[in-house]
C-alpha cells in the first residue's frame, strides 16, 4: 500500500490582484439553463452563458474562486420550452457540487449566480442545501433576472449581442410569437394567469416586440456583476 505523502506547501493566498486573501474561501458558481428555447436569434443555453459570464467576471474582479456551472435546471410545470428537472434533483446536484468544492478547495461560502427564471423556486430548498453541506453561507443572486425583462426579449437579445451569442439575421423573427411562442413565455397561458411578472413580460413582447440595444445589454450585465461583487464584500465581512 502506498502512503501518499502530502508535502506541506505555504500557499501565497495574498498574491495577485484580489480583494484580500480571504476571498479564496468564497466560491462563485453559475446556474442557468442549457436546454431551453429562446427564439430563433438566441441559443438554447442563453441562460447558462449569461450566468457563467457574470459569475466568471465577478470572480476575476474579486479574486473569489470560479466554481464553474451547475448542469440541470428547474422550470415550473406550466412552462414547457425545454428540458428541465425537479427542484429536488436540482438541489441534490447543487449539494453534491458544493460538497466537492468544500472538500477539494476548502470553500466556506458560496454565491450561486442564477440567470434562469425557472430556478427561482430554488429558494425553497436553501435550508436543505445549507443543512446538508458543511458551508457557512449560500447566497442565490437573481439580479440579472430582476432586470432582463421577458424571456428571449430585448434584455436577453441585447446581452446576447454583447456576449457574441446573438444571430442578428434572425432578429426580425424573434417577436413572431405565433411561431416562437416561448418568447416572452407568450404561449404559456396558465403560467401567464398564475404569475403577473410573466403576464407583463408577454404583453411587452405582444405590444412592443423585441429591439437590440447594446448599451442596455452592457448595463444589465454590469449591474449583475457589481451585485455579485457586493455579495463577495458582504461575505468577507462575516
Ligand atoms: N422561465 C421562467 N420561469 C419562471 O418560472 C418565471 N417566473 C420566469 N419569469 C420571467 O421570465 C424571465 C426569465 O426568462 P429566462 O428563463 O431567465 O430566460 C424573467 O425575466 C421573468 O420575466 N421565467
Ligand atoms: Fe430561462
Amino acid at each position: 500500500m502506498f502512503l501518499k505523502v502530502i508535502k506541506m506547501v505555504e500557499l501565497r493566498y495574498g498574491a495577485g490582484n484580489i480583494f484580500n486573501k480571504d476571498v479564496h474561501k468564497i466560491g462563485i458558481i453559475a446556474l442557468g439553463s442549457h436546454l431551453e428555447n429562446h427564439g430563433p436569434a438566441l441559443p438554447i443555453d442563453t441562460d447558462a452563458k449569461i450566468a457563467a459570464y457574470i459569475a466568471f467576471q465577478a470572480s476575476l474582479e474579486s479574486g473569489a474562486k470560479f466554481l464553474g456551472i451547475i448542469y440541470p435546471a428547474h422550470e415550473i410545470e406550466e412552462i414547457n420550452h425545454g428540458i428541465h428537472y425537479t427542484l429536488n434533483e436540482l438541489a441534490e446536484n447543487i449539494i453534491k457540487t458544493l460538497k466537492s468544492a468544500k472538500k477539494y478547495l476548502n470553500i466556506e461560502k458560496v454565491i450561486i449566480v442564477n440567470a434562469h427564471g425557472g430556478n427561482i423556486p430554488l429558494f425553497q430548498c436553501l435550508d436543505k442545501i445549507e443543512a446538508e453541506i458543511p458551508l457557512d453561507i449560500v447566497i442565490i443572486n437573481n439580479t440579472v433576472i430582476e432586470n432582463e425583462g421577458p424571456h428571449g426579449g430585448s434584455g436577453e437579445i441585447s446581452m446576447g449581442k454583447v456576449l457574441g451569442i446573438l444571430n442578428e439575421d434572425e432578429l426580425h423573427n424573434q417577436s413572431n410569437i405565433k411561431v416562437f411562442g416561448e418568447v416572452g413565455l407568450s404561449e404559456f397561458k396558465e403560467a401567464r394567469k398564475k404569475d403577473p411578472g410573466i403576464e407583463e413580460g408577454a404583453r411587452e413582447i405582444e405590444d412592443n416586440g423585441v429591439y437590440l440595444d447594446v448599451s442596455y445589454g452592457k448595463q444589465i450585465l454590469n449591474l449583475a456583476v457589481n451585485s455579485v461583487l457586493l455579495d463577495v464584500e458582504k461575505l468577507l465581512d462575516y
